[in-house]
């Protein structure tokens, strides 16, 4: 601390225990939605120190300098911890080894593609749309809501609905998790068969270590000793390999019955043939890893864009209106959307794209790790190794690029080209750059599809006008459920 040979004394420290300790992200952790406080925190200081070797940018500039396609940062050290016997695409640090991972899935999730995939998106949207006709009630008569009216538990369902699209397009299993109305997988375990929660098992992990994973060298310690803690911490640890199990599980079932005469029609198709249909040959391990990362990342990030979707339309009835109207005039009678009738209405996508400014489901700073010789950011020199990261909903409410930035505003994508271009540089919910999300085509068909479906044939209300959606961050920022009186609505003629 007093030798300060990285030069990091200067920037402002987000608390007391951050020049010190790297226990300083520890005691942020005490907040439900930390990056709010760090947003706050940012208002007077575009650089922050998060702890002894780690740096936060709020600023447009740093974006490029940081994970810009040539820009010298990698994926820093703590992505290892979050690795098992294998890396996967996501937590990968070494760039050769990430492209060859990349190669392989790249041309799986390019639209076209995914476009012969549909059938799997709409079969599990109908699923959806029958449980939501059973959940069905009366018109709205009145502003007031009846608590037995609020049927549809949007947040799980809306959940339910992506893990079963991701099983369908990672690997062609059919979890069915709709249909029977629970996140519950079936494992075989010999002669017995184990049920385990999907959404427990993947939320139980992050609870636990998102609070100690930028600790660096204490991180195995603090695991240890949190194991002391209590029983659900414990608990919680012990969900991470119950997900591993449950992806270990559906994986060897499909790896096994997997030939190669068949063509690549899910991402397993992929992993297992190249393009000239040859078998690549890769590890089990590799293999398991690569479903695992397919399984977390494509499921509850686009769960927690729609409920933020719909909650953020039914806060605001203007804009509602003005979606229906686009969407009225797109489709003719059908239950489900047509992709093909969807894909290039502007202002759904703005509704989309606005929702995931507000809420990015991945809402906090992305960390990378300068070069051992240190870099320029903001025009300033970065000493080498240290983390750095450009918290995504800081940059996202910064007032100076989002006028009015608290407000659900869609309309605000179609200002002057000049500002429009301003605000997309700053907009970067699926990050950007080489390490940037390679399932946001995945993610716009779904939930395109699915809005225009819900929005074109349903109604829905909140349980009261000033109900809030509550939320918790982890990796993930976390919409707790939200639920819906939902009724027919008189399609138009
Ligand atoms: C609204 C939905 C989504 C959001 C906001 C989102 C966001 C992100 C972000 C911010 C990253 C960079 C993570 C990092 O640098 O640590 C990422 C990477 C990734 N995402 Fe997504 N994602 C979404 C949907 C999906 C879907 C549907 C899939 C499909 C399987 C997916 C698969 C991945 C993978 C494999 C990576 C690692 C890419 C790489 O490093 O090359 N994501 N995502």
């Amino acid at each position: 601390f007093l030798l300060d040979k990285k030069d990091l004394h200067k920037y402002h420290q987000v608390n007391f225990l951050a020049g010190f300790t790297s226990l300083a992200h520890v005691w942020e952790h005490r907040h439900r939605a930390r990056s709010e406080v760090l947003r706050q925190k940012h208002q007077s200081h575009a650089i922050l120190r998060l702890g002894p070797n780690d740096l936060s940018f709020a600023d447009v500039a740093a974006i490029k300098d940081i994970y810009g396609h040539y820009s010298p940062c990698r994926k820093d050290d703590m992505y290892n911890l979050t690795a098992g016997s294998h890396g996967n695409m996501l937590n990968v640090v070494d760039r050769d080894e990430h492209a060859r991972k990349r190669r392989m899935l790249s041309h799986a999730f390019s639209t076209k593609n995914l476009e012969n995939w549909e059938f799997k998106i709409r079969e599990k949207t109908e699923h959806f749309v029958k449980h939501i006709d059973q959940c069905c009630t009366s018109p709205l008569s009145d502003s007031t809501v009846k608590p037995e009216d609020l049927k549809l538990k949007f947040r799980l369902y809306s959940n339910l609905l992506t893990i079963d699209v991701i099983a369908d397009i990672a690997m062609s299993e059919k979890l069915g998790m709709i249909e029977q109305g629970s996140p519950t997988v079936n494992i075989d375990g010999g002669e017995t068969s184990r049920p385990l929660n999907f959404i427990r098992s993947l939320h139980g992990a992050p609870r636990v270590s998102s609070p100690i994973i930028r600790t660096g060298s204490l991180f195995q310690t603090l695991k240890f000793l949190s194991w002391w803690l209590s029983s659900e911490v414990r608990s919680n640890w012990g969900e991470s390999e119950k997900f591993t199990k449950i992806v270990s599980n559906l994986a060897s079932k499909n790896i096994d019955k997997f030939s190669s005469t068949e063509k690549q029609s899910d991402f397993l198709g992929y992993l297992m043939l190249d393009k000239a249909g040859g078998l690549r040959s890769l590890e089990r391990g590799e293999l398991e890893a690569e479903l695992h990362i397919l399984l977390d990342a494509g499921s509850d990030t686009t769960a927690i864009a729609l409920t933020n979707a719909v909650y953020y339309l039914l806060k605001s009835p203007k804009v509602l209106v003005a979606l229906r109207r686009e969407i009225d005039e797109a489709l003719s009678g059908e239950t489900i959307a047509p992709f093909s009738k969807v894909k290039n209405l502007p202002f759904l996508r703005a509704c989309i794209d606005e929702g995931l400014r507000l809420s990015p489901p991945i809402a906090r700073g992305l960390e990378r790790k300068t070069p051992p010789e240190g870099m320029r950011i903001m025009d300033q020199h970065i000493a080498g190794n240290v983390t750095v990261a450009v918290p995504t909903y800081v940059i996202h409410r910064n007032p100076n690029i989002f006028e009015d930035p608290d407000a659900y505003n869609p309309h605000r994508w179609f200002g002057e080209k000049e500002k429009v271009d301003q605000m997309r540089a700053a907009f970067i919910p699926f990050s950007t750059g080489g390490r940037a999300c390679i399932g946001r085509n995945i993610t716009f068909i779904e939930q395109q599809i699915v809005l225009a479906t819900l929005v074109y044939g349903y109604e829905f209300a909140l349980p009261s006008k000033n109900w809030e959606l509550q939320r918790e961050e982890y990796f993930n920022y976390w919409p707790s459920e939200m639920p819906l009186k939902v009724w027919k609505r008189q399609l138009p003629t």
